[in-house]
């Protein structure tokens, strides 16, 4: 890996490049620590086989190529073990890859792991110091930052703690501001960051924001509204291995998503009061069982419910979630005929022009006795439907706009 120092030729210059990166890791570690032995051996008879995976072995990262400009910032996306922090950890030089290259060029600033890079015993103050250092500043340089890496950690009561007795979201605070104060040329952005709370969330993302064109920022995140936030390229992994990359920031998402089902029906709460006896979307196309609406249909959601043993009609409300989990919608209902046939009664709710941006959407339905008082029946993920539209989008709302004034 080179790292030299911060050097500027244009606003576009390339500052990471990975090269069919791989890295293969064991699932025991006595049989790891004999391939290690092993390794050493073959590596000083100068016999490299390294692409060859052995017994309970497993490449937790696997051919990743990509190149990130100064400006950019690239989104690394997957389930849990998918190998984005192992990509990380290699481009900040913590591991070494099995195969291929990675080439940066200037200052780093990572916040990998919770406290990695920090000294436990050392106080903040210090921490800052060892890593302006280990970052090539002079003493001198880092007298002039620390006040502003205090004041953005908003730690400055316990700057001369030891680490070891930060709080976690201390210890993010501190970690990101000596990385992103330093004036990376790459700064690289674990999940850690999630750990921070809203207030400094929004914080590092004003400064990403700030920082981003004169650095290139390698971000992982499972919170995709982050990604599509302030990623302009984003790698889906799968396993180690890229299963998508591109600027396609939303198609990434939107692939990340199907991964998930959140459509298990579960009855949570039934006071045997009404049964919902059938829920259903209207519409004649389907795609995995699932209804299909385009963009602007009209929703319409009918249900039947008997079994009615209460002495007035009850309140519906249909709660529409997006894949994750956000609230796109509440639909109400309430009957105007108070008096209710015994039998049983079909309703249907209609919304007219859904404008929910494309995606798989699942609602969740609550009978209340009084309006929103008293729940008498609840059910989670009882229908999903899938919305249809050839724009990408992670907002749960693509809204029309009609043009209301236009100056040529
Ligand atoms: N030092 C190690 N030794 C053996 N296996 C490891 C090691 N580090 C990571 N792994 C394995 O490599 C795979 C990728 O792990 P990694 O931490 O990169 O995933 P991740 O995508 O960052 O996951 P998460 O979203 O949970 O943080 C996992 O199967 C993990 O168990």
């Amino acid at each position: 890996m080179t790292n030299i120092k911060k050097h500027s030729t244009g606003s576009k210059e390339v500052l990471v490049e990975v090269d069919r990166l791989s890295k293969k890791f064991c699932v025991d570690l006595k049989t790891s620590l004999w391939y290690g032995l092993k390794d050493l051996y073959t590596n000083v008879l100068g016999n490299h086989q390294d692409r060859v995976l052995r017994p309970k072995e497993f490449w937790a990262v696997k051919d990743i190529s990509f190149t990130l400009r100064r400006g950019e910032c690239l989104g690394l996306i997957g389930h849990n073990g998918a190998g984005k922090s192992t990509l990380l950890k290699i481009l900040n030089g913590l591991i070494k890859p099995d195969a291929g290259k990675v080439h940066i060029r200037g200052r780093v600033g990572a916040l990998i792991e919770l406290g990695a890079g920090f000294n436990p015993i050392l106080s903040g103050r210090e921490n800052i110091y060892n890593n302006g250092a280990v970052l090539g500043f002079s003493k001198a340089e880092i007298d002039a930052k620390l006040e502003a890496i205090i004041d953005f950690a908003e730690i400055r009561e316990f700057i001369d703690m030891p680490v070891q007795h930060y709080s976690s979201g201390m210890k993010v605070r501190l970690g990101f501001a000596v990385a992103a104060q330093m004036e990376p040329d790459v700064l690289i952005v674990d999940e850690v960051l999630a750990v921070g709370d809203l207030g400094f969330i929004l914080k590092c993302f004003k400064t990403i924001d700030t920082i981003l064109p004169h650095t290139a920022v390698v971000f992982v995140s499972h919170n995709m509204p982050m990604v599509s936030r302030i990623c302009n390229q984003a790698v889906l992994l799968e396993k180690g291995k890229a299963e998508f990359q591109g600027n396609n920031v939303s198609k990434a998402i939107d692939l990340y998503y199907s991964k998930f089902d959140a459509s298990e029906k579960a009855i949570v709460f039934d006071s045997g009061l009404i049964t919902l006896d059938s829920v259903s979307i209207i519409t004649d196309k389907y795609s995995k069982g699932i209804p299909v609406l385009s963009w602007k249909d009209d929703l319409i959601l009918c249900l039947k419910l008997t079994n009615l043993k209460l002495e007035k009609v009850p309140y519906i409300s249909v709660y529409i979630y997006d894949k994750e989990q956000r609230s796109a919608g509440v639909l109400f209902y309430e009957f105007t005929n108070k008096s209710i046939a015994k039998g049983g009664v079909n309703i249907s709710l209609i919304h007219k022009n859904i404008q929910f941006s494309k995606g798989i959407y699942n609602m969740t339905i609550i009978i209340y006795e009084e309006f929103e008082y008293k729940p008498i029946y609840r059910v989670n993920s009882i229908q999903s439907f899938q919305i249809e539209h050839n724009v990408e989008s992670w907002t749960p709302l693509l809204l029309d706009s009609n043009i209301f004034y236009e100056n040529n």
